[in-house]
């Protein structure tokens, strides 16, 4: 493909004014193969956190580190050409100050070649957020379930019911007063993400939230399958591609125990093809 046919992907700018029009289409990758499948389909690609526990086998994605996230955001970025690339900062690499996450944010976008970086938090990290996107940082807000406090929720559940929901509402005021292109709103109900999506002037990224967000967002290995140790509610199932895969390495086991595999197609003979036979 010639460089003047492709479609220049989209930056933060362009995500930004994609507000109260046609969805915005995202999902996560971590690997070059599965960010060349999404490249045609999704506006955004998110190198998220959550590679922790969906490829590394952590409890939580407390553990993941900027390594990690440069090393998979290389990956991702190897296999996009159409669409833009966001990628998570991972707990306590932006927390502790603006100057912190400066920093941080700066070399995840230096090493990785991301359009914009993801942060989780409202209010309290307003500040932040204002203080990257001031000297060039574009910034996806996350707020709602913020999987990185997961120590202080107490689990993965829904946030903003009740009485909770002017914190939640006033998280989203906060960050994009604060600069922010987007935000991720994730397991905060429907009617709260519905007034936030009518309030905010951004983007709203719903995951467990509702079809009325500017967009939406899932785990791809959640919705194709993969990922199986656990299914939040929000999660739909496109397929069934872990089953499949195992189907197909029980098979391959069966048939070597049974001396099946390989077949003469799949060995080498000891004389080489006579000449004129094309092999
Ligand atoms: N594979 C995967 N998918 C995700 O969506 C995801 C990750 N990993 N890792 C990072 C965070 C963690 N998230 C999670 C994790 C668990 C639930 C979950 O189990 N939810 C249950 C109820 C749990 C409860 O209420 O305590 C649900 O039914 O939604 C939800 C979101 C979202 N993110
Ligand atoms: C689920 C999305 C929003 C995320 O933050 C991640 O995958 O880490
Ligand atoms: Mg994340």
């Amino acid at each position: 493909m010639s460089a003047t046919a492709r479609k220049r992907a989209p930056n933060a700018v362009d995500i930004r004014a994609r507000k109260g029009g046609e969805p915005l289409v995202s999902l996560t990758a971590y690997t070059t193969p599965m960010a060349r499948l999404m490249d045609d389909h999704c506006d955004f690609v998110l190198v998220g956190d959550s590679v922790g526990m969906v490829l590394h086998g952590l409890e939580s994605t407390l553990g993941v580190t900027m390594e990690m996230m440069i090393l998979h955001g290389q990956a991702v970025a190897r296999g996009l050409d159409k669409a833009m690339m966001v990628i998570d900062m991972p707990f306590a690499s932006y927390e502790e100050s603006p100057a912190q996450a400066f920093r941080n944010a700066a070399r995840l976008m230096a090493e990785t070649g991301a359009g914009a970086v993801k942060l989780e938090g409202g209010v309290e990290m307003a500040e932040t957020i204002r203080f990257l996107v001031k000297r060039g940082i574009p910034v996806m807000a996350h707020i709602g379930l913020t999987p990185q406090s997961i120590n202080t929720l107490g689990g993965y559940k829904v946030q903003g019911r009740d009485d909770q929901a002017q914190t939640v509402l006033a998280d989203a005021h906060a960050v994009a007063d604060a600069g922010a292109f987007s935000l991720v709103l994730e397991k905060v109900p429907q009617g709260l993400a519905n007034q936030i999506t009518a309030e905010v002037a951004i983007p709203t990224i719903g995951i467990g939230a509702s079809a009325e967000c500017d967009g939406q967002i899932l785990v791809v290995d959640d919705m194709v399958g993969f990922f199986t140790a656990f299914k939040p509610k929000f999660v739909k199932r496109y397929a069934e591609l872990g089953p499949l895969a195992e189907a197909a390495i029980a098979e391959y086991a069966a048939e070597v125990r049974a001396r099946a595999f390989p077949a003469d197609e799949h060995v080498f003979a000891n004389q080489a093809p006579s000449q004129g036979t094309a092999k």
